[in-house]
């Protein structure tokens, strides 16, 4: 098995497809850089990896069907698959692609039985290959599908493939579009003429509304969309290129007709293998000997060219291996191709005679226009998007906010696109983003699983619906006293859609996204040491399980509260909170709730927060860190570290893993975020029993109730199951099995306009809250006294831009004075330490509380961080 983390370390440039040297990748020293990309068209190998972009210059012309002239042959055949987790691995699966859709299922016969496992829209996706272990990596936000082929000959005809079929359903994806727009100008009655038809306004909003496009019911928002149609050119571009295209296609048709009317027989390029691989169905399997002679899956492919007797033309095994090794981007050398797959390649293809040369130079050309016709309705399209997005912003509040929207009422991604959605998407994967970690090595366990769709078992979303019907019925949580504290922020969050994300992530592949340094505008009014914080939110399910005599019920809840933890990011993923500079402390006493907190930053490099809680009931501690792994679409946060929680009453001492949290279309509006992996809890000072959470991956194509869902077991000693329980991270958590069944958790109520408060709870919000007498009490390294965190709460966006990038420069002359006197940074609160596994941890020194009360920080040297 190769490694994962590596696989994912890439960094030069590629000419995927086309034979030149794209530049090289250059990553700026310092991480905040708004520049835009050095080139929208560069391709970028980290290590063995490359990003594979659309061959622009070439267009796979299917010359198989005249009457379908693009549409890509089948390709089917077994590849290995990573597994999904929590086993490790690659597991067997037979794809299935055809029209720009990959699917896969446990085995060949699952297909003609429908039982499809996965699928995946190629033109949603980023490809990335490493050709040296045959890897494909496909990313559409969603799903990330990470694929292995046994040898490097099935290798390549599956990355032809897949780039021809991606290409095609972008294409047709631009087609429907256009198409869409089409009809709504027609009806619109804007006409074939092409002249400014001069519509008034009603009519258009009219014809809109008759349509179901635009919302009927909301005339002031219909009344703004029809003074924007008004306004509009961009629909006659779009008429003027589309009917360009559709000569050009005319013309292609009849080139491809007279080229297929041609004999083949002469030597072909690689641009006619790739050409003839993309065109034809293709079985990747070796053809089983089967007593009826007949083998599902090849018998529409190999009877094909049986039937048509044909001799093979123009191909002979040795000019294809020798045309292989030329290959533009897929390996040095490229072994031949199989014999049972070469036997499918139907030679009739391959006409190459000077005409046929000239012909296919035609079809280039004609291709080529039609591309660029597309290219130009697209940005029209995207234009007309923006715009509509605008009008509709201005109406909707709520609109603006979208993104911090619940997830299952939001997923736009998993219903039909629309027309705006759909340009957005295409845009996204015409884009060369590369897949990067953060490491160098990463072999983490974590992410292993990560990244494949899950396959739950059987039965698993019937539980959650019960668990989720019993939750909802379950009363809601008491809304929690008056604590005297804030009830809300001094200023509403900043619009930061303006905020070049792209760029940033690009220039700062391979980096911790906790040291990448953005706008403010980017940024949430807390840290990382105080979201640590954030996790003891619900630190009453602690205080029961401290309460609690029976182990196993004691477990349930101590589970709960692990799970409790991931809600507070259920609206929060428009903003990044700010990265603690070193040394940057953070307390947080209770009295309400009976718990006292310390952060500190203890570590740069990696960037690691240690964190400290004490109560009567309990202790809580954890040192937080966290690889990110770009996929081209998604960013997967995946947290190392353990949690610990340990019960005064019983002496309990419970470790557990976190999850990996995805971010998935983190470039695009459709940015959500999704937890998923499996939690495993142990009592360290007893064997009784373990606990094991499930954060289930969703299905691409479940419905919107198994979002966010997680199921777990508490197991004695034998592994028998006692408990069950589940939900969904952001609703709450179902025990049936406790002697009187019951809601264990249910997050609090949302304070009011909570989504123009950064997605906040109550809870959050009081995080960051200065009172006075609090003041005194404070080392000036608490975030509390951060500057630009204070400045971004009251709003000054501009300001707290300012001054954080101050404050890093600090940060980084501060670095530079240390290492001149050769010394390391030595956190003041925490030390390291190893758990009883012999890993690294940070805890507590027991200082923080004894110098507060006595000298008091106020008498202490203290460091200067701002
Ligand atoms: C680029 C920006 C604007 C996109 C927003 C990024 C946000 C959503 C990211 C950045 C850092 C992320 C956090 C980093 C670490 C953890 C710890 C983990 O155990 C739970 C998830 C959690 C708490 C992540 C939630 C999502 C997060 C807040």
């Amino acid at each position: 098995m190769d490694s994962y983390g590596p696989s994912l370390n890439r960094s030069q440039s590629l000419a995927s497809g086309l034979e030149k040297t794209s530049p090289t990748w250059n990553k700026p020293s310092h991480s905040r850089s708004s520049s835009t990309l050095s080139s929208r068209h560069s391709r970028q190998i980290i290590k063995d990896w490359e990003v594979i972009d659309d061959p622009h210059g070439e267009m796979h012309t299917g010359v198989e069907n005249p009457h379908d002239v693009s549409t890509p042959g089948i390709c089917e055949g077994y590849l290995h698959k990573r597994r999904k987790w929590p086993l490790k691995g690659w597991h067997k699966r037979y794809f299935f692609l055809e029209a720009g859709v990959l699917r896969y299922c446990k085995n060949q016969h699952d297909v003609p039985r429908g039982r499809v496992q996965g699928s995946l829209d190629l033109s949603l996706a980023v490809m990335s290959i490493n050709k040296k272990s045959n890897r494909i990596d496909l990313d559409a936000g969603d799903i990330i599908y990470h694929m292995k082929a046994k040898s490097h000959d099935l290798f390549y005809i599956w990355v032809t493939k897949l780039q021809a079929h991606r290409l095609y359903k972008k294409n047709e994806a631009a087609h429907v579009h256009s198409g869409f727009f089409c009809s709504l100008s027609h009806s619109a009655g804007i006409g074939q003429s092409q002249t400014n038809g001069d519509l008034s306004s009603a009519g258009r909003a009219d014809s809109a509304s008759a349509s179901g496009v635009l919302p009927s019911a909301n005339t002031a928002v219909n009344t703004k969309v029809s003074a924007w149609l008004q306004q509009s050119h961009d629909p006659d571009i779009c008429i003027q290129e589309l009917n360009r295209c559709h000569v050009d296609l005319n013309e292609l048709n009849r080139l491809i007709q007279r080229l297929q009317t041609l004999e083949a027989g002469q030597a072909f390029t690689n641009g006619d293998l790739k050409r003839i691989i993309s065109t034809h169905n293709l079985s990747l399997e070796k053809p089983k000997k089967h007593r009826s002679g007949k083998i599902w899956g090849h018998s529409r492919t190999l009877s094909r060219v049986e039937a048509l007797g044909m001799p093979i033309r123009g191909i002979t095994k040795s000019l294809s291996s020798s045309h292989l090794s030329n290959s533009s981007h897929l390996g040095t050398s490229v072994p031949s191709i199989p014999d049972y797959v070469y036997s499918q390649l139907c030679p009739s293809t391959i006409t190459l005679t000077p005409e046929g040369k000239k012909i296919h130079q035609d079809i280039c050309a004609t291709s080529l226009r039609v591309f660029t016709s597309l290219k130009t309705v697209h940005e029209a399209l995207s234009h007309e998007r923006q715009k509509l997005q605008e009008v509709w912003g201005t109406n909707n509040i709520h609109q603006s906010n979208a993104l911090a929207e619940p997830v299952d009422v939001r997923r736009s991604s998993h219903r039909a696109p629309s027309v705006a959605d759909s340009a957005a998407e295409y845009f996204d994967a015409s884009d060369d983003i590369l897949c990067c970690s953060s490491e160098a090595s990463d072999e983490s366990g974590l992410s292993d699983g990560s990244t494949t769709n899950s396959e739950p078992e059987e039965g698993h979303v019937s539980a959650t619906r019960k668990y989720r019907a019993s939750i909802s019925k379950s009363p809601n949580s008491v809304i929690p006293k008056s604590t005297g504290r804030r009830t809300s922020l001094p200023a509403q969050c900043p619009d930061n859609s303006h905020v070049g994300l792209m760029a940033i992530l690009y220039n700062n592949i391979g980096k911790d996204l906790a040291r990448v340094s953005m706008p403010a505008a980017l940024n949430e009014p807390v840290n990382l040491l105080q979201r640590l914080c954030e996790e003891l939110e619900y630190s009453e399910l602690l205080d029961t399980a401290n309460n609690t005599a029976d182990p196993y019920q004691r477990m349930v809840y101590i589970a709960a509260f692990a799970i409790s933890g991931y809600s507070t990011a259920t609206f929060r993923n428009r903003y990044k909170p700010f990265n603690p500079v070193l040394g940057e402390t953070f307390e947080c006493v209770r009295e309400d709730r009976g718990f006292r907190l310390i952060s500190e930053q203890v570590c740069h490099h990696p960037p690691i927060s240690a964190c400290h809680a004490d109560s009567d009931n309990f202790s809580f501690w954890q040192d937080q860190r966290w690889k990110n792994k770009f996929w081209g679409k998604s960013l997967e946060i995946l947290p190392t570290g353990m949690v610990n929680v340990t019960l005064s009453r019983y002496g309990d001492h419970y470790e557990w893993n976190k999850v990996v949290t995805c971010i998935h279309n983190v470039l695009s509006q459709q940015r959500y975020l999704e937890h998923y992996g499996e939690v495993t809890i142990r009592n360290l000072k007893s064997n009784a029993c373990t606990c094991k959470i499930t954060f289930v991956k969703s299905r691409y194509w479940g419905s919107e109730t198994n979002k966010n869902e997680v199921q777990g077991t508490v197991l004695d000693q034998s592994g028998s199951v006692i408990h069950r329980f589940g939900g969904l991270w952001h609703e709450g958590i179902f025990c049936d099995t406790l002697p009187t069944p019951k809601c264990v958790w249910k997050p609090n109520p949302m304070p009011k306009d909570y989504l123009l408060y950064y997605g906040f709870s109550t809870f959050a919000m009081e995080l960051n809250e200065l009172p006075p007498d609090l003041k005194p009490l404070l080392p000036p390294t608490d975030s509390r006294l951060r500057p630009d965190q204070k400045l971004l709460e009251d709003g000054y966006v501009d300001e707290s831009d300012r001054k954080k990038d101050h404050i890093e420069e600090c940060q980084r002359e501060r670095r530079k004075e240390l290492a001149k006197k050769g010394e390391e940074h030595i956190p003041r609160f925490f030390k390291k330490s190893k758990d009883l596994c012999g890993r690294d941890v940070w805890v507590t020194n027991g200082t923080y509380w004894k110098l507060r009360e006595d000298p008091g920080f106020a008498k202490t040297t203290n460091i200067t961080l701002w």
